[in-house]
């Protein structure tokens, strides 16, 4: 069975997100020009990414065929031996944990899932031995992209943010689920948060970070060590359309970016 961590950290550190949105689409077939042009974009980008993330509300959104395009995809992409987040942000309390577990990192050995924290360790934990007898990873929301995520994430709690709260919690599970240098137990920063990014980074040396927003949502690349850079439209619809082609030029060019000597005082 492959490991999720090991894999993504001998890759490059960014992630394809396919976020279908038929309407970019042209013509009768919908469905089935995602399902081509994601084959395709995935197979051209599968050597210059870490992962392919897959966000469960577009495929939910297309109805009962498009949450099974959504595991064929996953499928396909095992196939390429392309490592898989589900980006589904679970959270509910622990029996009902259990099944989503079960469904998303049991059912797909060697892939990972976006968890919600909100409803406590107790819901968290199914997931966190999922992931650990599956081979697999969980990244937790600790402080998300969007631009209201400091009305409750940013709020003080007994003398500091909630997002550090949280952030403190996932490094106490990231020591428990440890895997040599890394760990079964990561955590989402938004890159629009460019500050938040590196002061949790100090925090929480175990995590990997699952970072959303370049691109389209305004973040820059942002270099460190465990930092999984994640775009979905600026990949996936690179200039606003489906295009292969500009999609390989757009991740060669985020790579480039990463690779590029740092200019003074930048980071
Ligand atoms: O804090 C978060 C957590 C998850 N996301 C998800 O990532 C993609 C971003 O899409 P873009 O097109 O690159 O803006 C989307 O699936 C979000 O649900 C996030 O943006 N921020």
């Amino acid at each position: 069975m492959w490991d999720f961590v090991e894999e993504v950290t001998r890759r490059p550190p960014l992630v394809l997100g396919v976020d279908p949105r038929p309407a970019w689409h042209p013509g009768k077939d919908k469905l089935g020009q995602i399902r081509r042009y994601s084959l395709e974009v995935m197979e051209a980008l599968a050597p210059r990414i870490a992962a392919v993330k897959f966000q469960a509300a577009f495929f939910e959104a297309l109805g009962p065929e498009g949450y099974a395009l959504m595991h064929e995809l996953a499928a396909a992409a095992r196939v390429m031996a392309l490592p898989v987040i589900w980006d589904v942000k679970r959270g509910d309390i622990g029996s009902t944990a259990q099944a989503y577990a079960q469904a998303y990192l049991e059912a797909y050995p060697g892939s990972a899932v976006t968890v919600n924290p909100y409803l406590g360790e107790d819901a968290v934990a199914p997931f966190l031995e999922a992931a650990a007898r599956s081979r697999g990873m969980v990244f937790v929301l600790v402080k998300t992209s969007n631009p209201g995520s400091g009305m409750f994430q940013d709020l003080e709690v007994a003398g500091r943010p909630l997002y550090r709260v949280v952030a403190e919690a996932v490094a106490a599970w990231s020591e428990r689920y440890a895997v040599g240098r890394w760990s079964r137990v990561g955590a989402v920063v938004g890159g629009t948060y460019p500050e938040r990014v590196r002061e949790l980074r100090e925090g929480m040396p175990r995590s990997l970070f699952l970072v959303p927003g370049l691109g389209a949502q305004g973040g820059a690349v942002l270099r460190g060590e465990g930092l999984l850079l994640s775009a979905s439209r600026a990949l996936y619809y690179p200039g606003g359309r489906p295009d292969v082609g500009v999609a390989l030029r757009q991740a060669r060019a985020y790579l480039e970016a990463l690779r590029a000597p740092m200019a003074e005082g930048s980071s």
